[in-house]
């Protein structure tokens, strides 16, 4: 998939370059971020912490010192903005302006700066926990994570997809993450990682397997296996976690990608972990599964596992060949090697800007880097803010019979807060109706729990409904919103991939959300479509109607064929049986101004606000 990304947005290549970026390039030291390409930087009048300059001078390094009453409510103010952008942290450099001023505290200043940071995060509810401490030209520069503190039901969520080629030793990380035992080499800590098929929300039926790991306030891992058998407390996890870490396990071998390709598109990863086996290299699915994380924008860091058993020439070779794959001009990302907790923290900080790739190399089986790789987990912030005035939805991404409970289903919260007893709209059934069904218990990992919010994955036991009319892709959302089910939506795509041309009344799977349907292209805005084509295209679901929105991206594949796009029009029609070519000219057609001499579109229907307007040519199945 890679490759077609990289054939289709570029025609040539230019030459790689083999060297990988330092960490200290996106380090707040201007000098050395000067040369990186596209990397961010602070505008004027911002501060290392990011702090705006205003009218108040708080651009030195000595602001933290001895601020006075104005200044200390400015300082408030903004920690509490970048806590809301970090979606609940931040990480805060003291010791640091912005005022060309030598960077570096003695240790009174440095005292001092502390004390007001500690103030300021007692005010904003939060903690501070010390992440490094360095030596400046005029003294010490420290940079801290300042977290909010969450009550015990309560954690901030990451998700992170987790891809790679079969036995790149994807399980055998979880295994040892989530279970604190090194592997031996064979097959041991994989082992650890026990599915209940029916639990609520975790032990998913299909191949999207789910493993979480806690992190204390100070960054310590929870987990602690009990010591029968094994298995993971996910209740005790989660009370002792401020940030739990939900592992997507997605499936390595090539006839499981629909399931992969749902893992990424359903289940809303904030990050990717990409897997490759140091000895094994860049092969089978490496780079399928690394331009689908491209194709729908979620940033990806790479883990290089089996360091212990890889000879040293095979290691450089694995990691030279890497970085040129990201380097590429499909990929164009920015390759960081991690190699010290210094890398951690700038590569972290710097992550959700989707352009740094960092790449951790470890052993399973010594341990080698896991300490880095966990630091690294602990300080990544979820992508998103969510706000709970929003009206809640809740996208379905399976639905379970539980013995004495009934039908559950899960998924993601995708905006707004849902309660216990809020009444919502369950649907769209096959003729795009919505019932309203009262939330009679929640749970957030395993656990019951009175609420859940944007962001948030949950699972419902519903009432009074079977589990058979219930399927992956419907949501739940709130009366306010008055859903519309759509047959039909317009999308910008982009194909990766075709053995040939795709034309009208091509099919194919299409990704969007946890909704997974057949559609049919009704028209686009070229004849055909061959690989590296950007087009609008108009679909048509072929079984239901579905609830989703604009701006939302969808993966569109079939077999070999894949293309990826962003949804831009929702179109309203009534469902039809058949699908045929009619003569029609654009007056006819709403929203249509120039003039075309065939049309296609639903048989029967006005095929809603816009009907493709390609000329078919004969073609009885769409593909030549
Ligand atoms: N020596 C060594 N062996 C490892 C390491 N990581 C994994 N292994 C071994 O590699 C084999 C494959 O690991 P898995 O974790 O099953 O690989 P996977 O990527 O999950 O494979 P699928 O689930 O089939 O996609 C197992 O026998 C592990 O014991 C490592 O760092 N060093």
């Amino acid at each position: 998939m890679l490759e077609e990304h990289m054939a289709a947005t570029e025609t040539s290549l230019s030459p790689a370059v083999e060297s990988v970026v330092p960490a200290c390039m996106f380090a707040p030291d201007q000098s050395c971020a000067e040369d990186l390409p596209g990397a961010e930087r602070n505008d004027a009048g911002d501060n290392q912490n990011g702090e705006a300059e205003d009218h108040l001078d708080l651009t030195s390094k000595f602001a933290l010192v001895s601020p006075t009453g104005e200044q200390y409510d400015c300082l408030q103010k903004q920690l509490r903005e970048r806590i809301e952008e970090g979606c609940g942290e931040t990480i805060y450099v003291v010791g640091m302006g912005t005022d060309g001023g030598d960077y570096g505290l003695d240790e009174r200043d440095m005292e001092a700066s502390v004390a007001t940071v500690q103030s300021l995060c007692e005010q904003v509810d939060a903690d501070l926990i010390l992440l490094r401490e360095r030596t400046e030209m005029a003294g010490c520069v420290r940079d801290y994570l300042i977290r909010r503190r969450v009550g015990e039901a309560d954690f901030l969520e990451v998700r992170v997809a987790v891809v790679g080629n079969v036995d790149a030793g994807k399980s055998t990380l979880l295994g040892v993450l989530t279970h604190g035992e090194l592997d031996n080499g064979r097959g041991f800590a994989r082992q650890k990682l026990f599915r209940h098929k029916h639990e609520m929300e975790s032990g998913r039926t299909s191949s999207v397997g789910n493993d979480i790991l806690g992190f204390d306030q100070e960054g310590h891992v929870v987990n602690k296996p009990d010591s029968h058998g094994g298995s993971l407390d996910w209740t005790k996890i989660c009370e002792r976690s401020s940030k739990v870490i939900t592992f997507i396990d997605l499936a390595g071998h090539e006839k499981y990608l629909k399931t992969t390709v749902f893992g990424m598109t359903g289940h809303l990863p904030d990050f990717c972990m990409l897997m490759v086996g140091s000895n094994a290299g860049i092969i089978g699915m490496t780079k399928e599964h690394l331009g689908l994380a491209l194709a729908l924008n979620v940033p990806v860091f790479v883990v290089v596992t089996k360091i212990d058993m890889c000879p040293a020439n095979i290691l450089q070779e694995t990691l030279k060949l890497l970085q040129r794959l990201l380097k590429s001009p499909g990929c164009r990302k920015i390759p960081v090697l991690v190699q010290n907790k210094d890398d951690v923290i700038v590569t972290a900080s710097n992550f959700s800007s989707e352009r740094m790739c960092p790449i951790f190399q470890i052993s399973n089986v010594t341990g080698e880097n896991m300490d880095l790789l966990k630091m690294f987990l602990n300080l990544l912030s979820p992508r998103t803010t969510f706000k709970d005035d929003e009206p809640p939805e809740f996208q379905i991404d399976d639905t379970y019979s539980v013995p004495g409970v009934g039908t559950v289903v899960s998924g993601t919260t995708l905006r707004g807060l849902i309660r216990l007893n809020d009444t919502l709209l369950l649907g769209p059934d096959p003729l795009g109706v919505f019932i309203p069904i009262i939330v009679k218990s929640i749970h957030r990992k395993r656990m019951p729990v009175k609420e859940v919010h944007g962001g948030q994955t949950a699972s419902f036991a519903l009432k009074k409904i079977k589990r058979s009319s219930i399927r992956k892709g419907m949501v739940m959302v709130s009366p306010r919103l008055n859903p519309q089910a759509c047959w039909e939506f317009e999308a910008e795509i982009l194909v990766l991939h075709h053995p040939t041309t795709i034309s009208p009344r091509y099919q194919a799977m299409v990704h969007c959300g946890s909704i997974r349907q057949t559609a049919t292209i009704i028209g686009m805005n070229k004849d055909c479509l061959r690989t590296g084509d950007k087009a609008t295209v108009h679909f048509r679901f072929i079984k239901t109607p579905e609830y989703f929105h604009t701006d939302q991206r969808l993966v569109f594949r079939e077999g070999r064929t894949k293309a990826v796009g962003t949804i831009t029009k929702l179109l309203q029609s009534k469902p039809q049986a058949k699908m045929q070519s009619t003569k029609k000219t654009s007056s006819q057609v709403e929203g249509s101004s120039s003039a075309s001499e065939e049309t296609t579109q639903m048989g029967g229907n006005s095929g809603g606000e816009y009907v493709g307007k390609k000329k078919l040519k004969g073609q009885e199945n769409g593909v030549k």
